[in-house]
């Protein structure tokens, strides 16, 4: 008999990252990995199997029906992976508001107030919940589990939290939530396997993928975070502008005379690195490019990066390491170097054959302040959240 698998569902700003873990020792261990670009055009699957990419085009359609596209991932992902027997899928919610403070069994009362988040992260709760129902269409009887990026932030103190706004919004729920928290949370335990001393000291974590936020840890706990009510805020993303005067978005509503929905599109799809550039979103492109546009994007955005990890060592009185995870954190040297040169000051340096290879540690002995690389794994924690809650035992990661 094959052992059980969980599937996990991450749902991103352009692409639904999934996960396939086997329950091997009571936990889940990853088999298999695939990514569904939203954004292209026919809809691309890519399967990640042993060491091979393979690109599989899928017939459904973006914004047609999910249940079919969620048919045909099933069956490319059953010629590829032992599904063997699935005993529960997990997906990542980005909105958890004030409902939601760990997983959740996924049922019609915790859909219900998911949805009633959407207007809160309206590039990501939509396709959580597409996903999730398309799930519950195809496999009726298979348990579902909610995982919320906003739980690990559930720490930040009051004085963080609050925006200088009269006080009746902060108690309608207009206050920084946070964001990434599955990361953080699955970078914090990784910390404190591989550098304990590290993780038990005061870290910021840099998050920069797509979308891209940075957190103040303490002893692994969040106390401080870039992003605030909505994914919009921090620093400079893809296509996200980050913290940005409210003047600005009050002139585009007024003299501009631009529409809501043309100021939304602005922000979430047309700002940031894409619009900084005009060229791309992508930072991989932008570095292979030499025209001035592309080298200020990456300015701006290096220099909001190292002024963030500030603010954050404020909030934290302290920074013992900088950690770089996701996409651009992960995989890029030239840009952690040139947010390290903009922290020279502060007694930092890089050590640049280890940033060049990705190592895990990339600063000198002599650095004041340790740097890591730590790849992160959202779907883990999913997974590890969805067993726990389905089984009813402890969440250990
Ligand atoms: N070698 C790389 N592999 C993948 N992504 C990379 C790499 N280098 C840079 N990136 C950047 O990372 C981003 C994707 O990061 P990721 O963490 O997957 O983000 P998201 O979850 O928001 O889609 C892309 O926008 C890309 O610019
Ligand atoms: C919260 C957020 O922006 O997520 P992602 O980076 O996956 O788009
Ligand atoms: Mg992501």
């Amino acid at each position: 008999m094959t052992a059980g698998r969980i599937i996990t569902f991450n749902a991103g700003s352009s692409t639904v990252k999934v996960g396939i873990f086997a329950l091997q020792l009571g936990r889940p261990r990853r088999i298999g990995k695939a990514v569904v670009d939203l954004a292209s055009q026919p809809l691309m699957l890519r399967l990640k199997v042993a060491d091979q990419q393979i690109e599989i085009t899928l017939k459904a359609q973006a914004d047609g029906d999910d249940t079919r596209l969620m048919d045909e991932m099933f069956s490319e992902l059953a010629r590829h992976f032992d599904l063997g027997s699935l005993t529960s899928a997990g997906h990542r919610i980005v909105h958890g508001g004030d409902l939601f403070t760990g997983p959740v069994v996924l049922d019609e009362v915790t859909l219900k107030q998911i949805s009633g988040l959407v207007d809160l992260a309206p590039l990501h709760q939509p396709q959580a919940l597409r996903m999730i129902n398309a799930v519950r269409a195809l496999l009726p009887e298979l348990p579902q589990t909610g995982s919320f990026d906003t739980a690990f932030h559930t720490t930040v103190p009051d004085t963080v939290r609050r925006f200088a706004l009269p006080r009746v919004y902060g108690e309608q729920g207009v206050k920084r939530y946070g964001f990434h928290g599955l990361s953080y949370q699955y970078v914090a335990g990784a910390l404190t396997a591989k550098a304990p001393e590290i993780a038990r000291g005061r870290v910021v974590i840099a998050h920069l993928g797509s979308g891209a936020s940075l957190c103040g840890i303490e002893s692994g706990v969040s106390r401080d975070t870039s992003m605030g009510f909505s994914t919009l805020d921090g620093i400079p993303m893809a296509t996200r502008p980050g913290a940005l005067d409210p003047g600005v978005v009050l002139h585009m509503l007024g003299p501009l005379g631009k529409s809501l929905a043309e100021v939304e599109d602005i922000l979430y799809h047309r700002s940031g690195l894409l619009g900084l550039s005009g060229i791309s979103g992508d930072i991989r492109t932008l570095s292979a490019d030499d025209r001035a546009e592309a080298r200020e994007a990456i300015d701006v955005f290096t220099h909001r990066t190292a002024g963030e990890i500030c603010r954050l060592a404020s909030t934290l009185q302290g920074l013992d390491a900088i950690v770089f995870t996701a996409g651009i954190g992960e995989n890029q040297p030239v840009i952690r170097q040139r947010i390290a040169a903009r922290l020279q000051w502060l007694g930092i340096e890089l050590d640049a054959k280890a940033n060049e290879k990705n190592s895990e540690r990339i600063s000198t002995p002599s650095s004041r302040i340790a740097v890591h690389v730590v790849p992160t794994d959202e779907e883990q924690v999913i997974a590890d959240e969805s067993l726990a809650v389905t089984t009813g035992s402890p969440v250990e990661l």
